[in-house]
């Protein structure tokens, strides 16, 4: 694998998820693979799990991690080409990129959008360039439009919190039984965050389905669609508690809206997840890739009660990267 951008980098759902629980079940099995081996991941946004959950499956590799916060540690990047630099930006990311492709075997990049420009947004200009000029295998830590390591730990999570048998024949997942029913819903927030999250698990759902490995199910209010592309074959509705019946899996997110980009056009408190609405679905786990504003996207009530497996989640971080990198470093 020499990129991990979205789900297209994945061969096999099935057999990565089986790759990162042999992980989960022996955390240190693979850890000559990178020894004398440097990743850096380079932040230009803040972040907990990512950076924490990156780091440790990399020292799980035994390779060694350098951390790079840009925009506290670094100097202010310039992205575009063509400009004169004579403004606040000191050097370009042809320049940086450059440089830590050579300290580096692998890099990671986490760069969230600008919310201004759906163009420029989706076109991915920043991860590609970097990626381009680094000339190292890089892993999204979170772009500008998806959050893949991310998405992988979700489908991580689902497949541990339900009745599925790997055929090692087949080498797949086998659901036994019914397919659970994942549902994806918006929830209110008062910052406009980006698409990435419930793009990328949209887009890693939807690949689920066609997969057999789940049904799957987006509700948001109207106004809120995701770009089409990333919800190609999942049942879309506007109405929340539809949507929520016997839903196996409620995976909670706010974004703002893509169609009136950047903005919040929905305000409406009573989309926030409570114990109340989780009453018409089927004792259904509660997801969110957190951080979660408690009693504003979630209420306090789901996230300290059994339907919430947000910290579970967040902890399969780990064996996500760690499958990553374990591919990565394989082909080097
Ligand atoms: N990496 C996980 C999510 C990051 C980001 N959340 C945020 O920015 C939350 C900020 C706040 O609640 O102030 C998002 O939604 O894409
Ligand atoms: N879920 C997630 O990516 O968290 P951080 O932003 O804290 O890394």
């Amino acid at each position: 694998m020499k990129q991990f951008f979205s789900v297209n980098d994945i061969t096999s759902l099935s057999q990565a998820v089986q790759s990162a629980l042999t992980s989960k079940q022996s955390p240190f099995a693979d850890e000559a693979l990178g020894k004398h081996k440097t990743i850096g991941l380079v932040f230009l946004n803040p972040s907990l799990r990512t950076r924490m959950s990156t780091q440790k499956a990399a020292m799980n590799l035994g390779m060694n991690v350098m951390v790079m916060n840009m925009t506290s540690d670094g100097w202010a990047l310039e992205t575009k080409d063509g400009v004169v630099m004579d403004g606040n930006t000191a050097e370009h990311i042809k320049e940086a990129a450059a440089v830590m492709g050579e300290y580096c075997d692998i890099l990671g990049l986490r760069s969230f959008p600008g919310l201004k420009d759906a163009d420029e947004d989706y076109s991915e200009e920043l991860f590609g360039k970097f990626a381009k000029y680094c000339g190292k295998p890089v892993v999204s830590l979170e772009s500008a439009t998806r959050h893949p390591l991310q998405s992988f730990t979700d489908l991580i999570t689902i497949v541990e919190h339900f009745d599925y048998q790997y055929d090692s024949v087949q080498e797949k997942l086998v659901p036994q039984g019914k397919k659970p029913k994942v549902v994806l819903t918006w929830a209110p927030h008062v910052k406009a965050l980006p698409q990435a999250v419930p793009n990328s698990f949209a887009e890693w759902m939807c690949r689920a389905q066609a997969e057999g490995l789940v049904d799957f199910v987006v509700t948001h209010p109207e106004g809120y669609a995701l770009k089409e592309e990333f919800t190609t074959g999942a049942t879309v509705t506007t109405n929340q508690d539809e949507a929520l019946a016997d839903a196996d899996f409620v995976y909670v997110k706010n974004w703002s809206s893509y169609e009136d980009y950047g903005q919040i056009t929905c305000t409406d408190k009573s989309w926030m997840l409570t114990l109340d609405k989780l009453e018409a679905t089927n004792n259904a786990k509660v997801m969110h890739c957190l951080p979660v504003r408690r009693d504003l996207v979630i209420a306090s009530e789901v996230l300290d009660s059994e339907h919430s497996i947000v910290v579970q989640e967040a902890g399969n971080r780990v064996w996500a990267a760690q499958a990553v990198l374990k591919e990565m470093l394989k082909n080097q």
